[in-house]
This record gives structure tokens, sequence and C-alpha cells, in this order.
């Protein structure tokens, strides 16, 4: 295996005028080629280069320095990294997201990926970024780079027949809004949600177009897009959901949840039950949905939830194990000592974490000092927000444990302050 042949290229989009540049246009159409969608229009790409100009992406692209004339042009891998913010429990870490990575199908196998990965956590390890994160295509792929799904996310339907209805009445009300509202109104909220829900990551400049229907699937605005907003008791906005009705031809009749952020439980029963009211619709679709099962508890017939998927989301990568231990609150206290071993090196090492008033203290310790835990660093990653439980994963044989007293004040001391959930797709 070997990269030699290839040319790597970091750039930021660029429009020339009304168009993408030639280096930024090959870039997308080879993210379109690895993703099987279809080629992007010129007016499309540059919709997205402009809408996403403020997340300060940086692309790569792998070039083939011996492609044929007739070869389509641009890279044969695509890359792309950013800052953002993760929700720890107590505190927002930097982040650094990954996301648009492809390689070509006739040069796959040759370690285009390995070079592009090793190379963006090497750059977000030397900026001192502590944590990367990504949502994956397959499951298969980015253990071996230190990554461990913390956070799964459930795809479900909702049975919106007269069996639906909640328990408990919601507090507050909702309004039906222009979509166009949530254009203000969305980011402002997410922004309240991502300080307080753990798990949650910093979005993409591109959700408040996708939210309002300003950007639907092919690039042009969607005026199938629908909104409305929940108010609290005191009239403040507290929540907003964005969706669609998928059309005459589905049966029975159908809505697409496109977004549905909540400040408190309240909300989040409140514009279920206003999703529940919708005349003409008997079924609601849900990409990706809270994972502790706040809406089946809170209807009368839990039944009318039905999840059709339950699988990894938002995998995370541990690169600064001190800075990463020592952000998150902890609701028990503890003493424990961590072996972590790292292909490449960045979580390395043995580290004591001493938790006392809700906060945590590392301190390196020789290598070879005793350890009570003995963990890769995807592991450790997998664990870190406390939606995994450790103790699954030592019945997994993925973390070796000293004892099981041990094994239990881990999971006490790791336990989450609150429900984990993580909204952003990227
Ligand atoms: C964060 C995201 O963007 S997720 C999207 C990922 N992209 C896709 O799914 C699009 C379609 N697939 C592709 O474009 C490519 O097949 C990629 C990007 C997944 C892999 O790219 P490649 O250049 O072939 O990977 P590369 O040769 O560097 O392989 C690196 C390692 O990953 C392994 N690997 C690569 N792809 C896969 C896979 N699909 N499943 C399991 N292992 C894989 C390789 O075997 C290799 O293992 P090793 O180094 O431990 O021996």
């Amino acid at each position: 295996m070997t990269t030699s042949r290839y040319e790597f290229k970091n750039f930021t989009a660029r429009l020339d005028g009304d168009k993408p540049d030639d280096a930024t246009g090959h870039w997308i159409d080879a993210v379109s080629l690895g993703f099987h969608d279809r080629k992007p229009t010129d007016a499309t790409k540059a919709v997205h280069i402009r809408r996403g100009a403020a997340d300060g992406k940086t692309m790569t692209g792998a070039y083939d320095t011996r492609a044929p004339a007739e070869a389509m042009p641009g890279p044969v891998g695509t890359f792309v990294g950013y800052d953002k913010t993760l929700n720890v429990g107590g505190a927002l870490l930097p982040a650094y997201l990954i996301s648009a990575v492809t390689v070509r199908p006739t040069h796959r196998r040759n370690g285009l990926l390995r070079r592009m990965m090793t190379d963006g956590l090497a750059g977000a390890a030397e900026a001192g970024t502590p944590i990367a994160a990504l949502t994956a295509s397959e499951g298969t792929i980015y253990r071996r780079f230190g990554f461990g799904c913390a956070v799964n996310k459930k795809t479900m339907t909702v049975d919106t027949t007269p069996r639906f209805g909640m328990l408990v009445p919601a507090p507050g009300s909702v309004e039906i809004v222009d979509a166009g509202k949530l254009r203000e109104i969305g980011p402002a909220v997410f922004d309240d949600y991502h300080r307080v829900q753990i798990g949650s990551v910093g979005r993409q400049g591109e959700y408040a177009d996708i939210i309002s229907g300003d950007l639907g699937e092919n690039g042009e605005p969607d005026p199938a897009v629908r909104a409305a907003v929940h108010y609290d008791d005191a009239g403040v906005i507290d929540g907003y959901v964005s969706y669609k009705f998928a059309g005459w031809g589905q049966t029975p009749g159908t809505i697409d949840l496109i977004d549905l952020i909540a400040l408190n439980p309240g909300a989040y029963r409140g514009l279920w039950e206003f999703l529940g009211s919708i005349d003409l619709v008997t079924r609601i679709k849900i990409p990706g949905a809270l994972g502790d099962d706040l809406l089946a508890a809170s209807l009368v017939d839990a039944r009318t939830v039905n999840v059709t998927e339950d699988r990894d989301h938002l995998w995370l990568r541990i690169l600064d194990t001190a800075a990463c231990l020592e952000a998150r609150d902890y609701d028990a206290d503890g003493r424990l000592t961590f072996r972590v071993d790292d292909s490449l090196g960045y979580a390395a090492g043995t580290y004591l974490l001493e938790v006392a008033g809700g906060r945590g203290t590392v301190t390196k310790e020789p290598d070879d000092a005793p350890s009570d835990f003995k963990l890769d660093v995807a592991d450790l990653s997998a664990i870190y927000l406390g939606a995994v439980s450790p103790l699954t994963l030592i019945d997994a044989g993925r973390i070796t444990a000293a004892s099981r007293d041990v094994a239990t004040t881990l999971r006490a001391v790791f336990a989450p302050g609150g429900s984990v959930w993580c909204t952003t797709e990227f």
C-alpha cells in the first residue's frame, strides 16, 4: 500500500463569480460520486459554498499524479475537517469534526483514507483540540483510528391515529409559523439547547437554511417545509419543529420530521402533542430520535412508537485524555487509574482520575504504573459521555477491569448528569 503517487492539497471552498472555482467544483463532484448522489449543478454548488462559508471547513483532496487524460477530473479522495463544540456535560469542548470522506472506487484500499485521517487528526492535535468526532457510513471503518461510538440514534415511526395521546397534557402552547421564521428562531433555540444537552454537537450554518425550507435536498428552496414553535407558560419560545408532508402518494398520510429541538421536556411533549393533532396524517417518521424513550413514556399507548432502527450515530476520538476527562462534570466521586492504548499515540498512557465535588483532576502516571482498567482509546471515547455503560464494554471484553468493584465505581463516576443525545448530522 503506498500513497506516493498521490498529491494531497488542503483548501477552503471558493467561488469564482457565481460559480465554484475549478478545484472546489471538482471536489464537490468527487464527494457526490462517493455517496452516490446526483452530480450537483454549479448553481447548487454555489449555494452550498455560500451557506457553508462561516463554518471554516478545510477541504482535503487527494490527486492522482498518474491520472490519464480521460479520467474524471479532480480529487480521487476527499476529506473535510472543521471546528465546532461538543457538549460533554458541564462544558462545551472544542471538537474537530470530520466529514465528506470518500475515495474513488478505482483508488480504494491504497491507504488514502488512512493518510487523510492521520493528517487531519495530527493537525487537530497540534492545534490543541482535545477530541474529534464523526458520523460513519459503515460501522467497521473508524475504530482503527481510535473512534468509538458514544451515542446511538433511533429511527422511528409514530402512529398518530386516535390511539395517540399524551398521558399528561403538556404545558405552554404551540403556534404554526412561516417556515422562514426558523431561519432566525432555529439557530437561537439550538444555541440554548446546545449549552444544556449532553452529546449535542454544534451545527453547520446550513441548518438554518434546511429547517426554514430555504435549502431543499436538490439545493433549491423547498416550499413543502412547514414549521411550528412552542411557547412556555410565560410566552417564551422554548422549542420548534420543522416538518414536511410526504405527499398524497404515501399511504397512510405521513409527515417526515426534519428537525425538532426542545429546551425542556414540556416543550418536547408539547411539540409532539401538536404533531399528533395534524389532520389527514396518521404517521410521523423521525430520522433520529431521543435515545431515552421520553416520547413513549409520555403516551397513553407506548405501542404507537415503533423503532425501525437503532444504531451508531456519534463517534468520538479522544486526542487529549487529561483535557477530556477534566472537562466534564461527574455526579459521583472516585479514584480510578486507566491504562490507555492508542495506536496513533495521542491519548496513550496511564492516567489517574480523581473526582471530588463533581470535578475531575487527572495526573499522568508512569506508563507501567498499576491500573484499574486497560482499554483502547476507542473504548474510552465510547464511554466518555456516559451513554455507553463501561460494564457493557467490560462484559464485551473490550475493557479489562482489575475487579468488579472498580468497574461499578467507574460506571457510577461516568454516569451522565442527564439524557445524552446528538441531533446534529454532519
Ligand atoms: C465521516 C464520513 O464521511 S463517513 C463516509 C465514508 N465514506 C464512504 O462510505 C463512501 C464510500 N467508501 C469510500 O469512499 C472508501 O471505501 C472509504 C473512504 C470508506 C475507504 O477509503 P480507502 O482509501 O479505501 O481506505 P484505506 O485504504 O485508507 O483503508 C484504511 C483502513 O481502513 C480499512 N477500511 C477501509 N474501508 C473500509 C470499509 N468500508 N470497511 C472496513 N474497513 C475499511 C482498510 O482495510 C484499512 O485497514 P488497515 O489500515 O487497518 O489495514
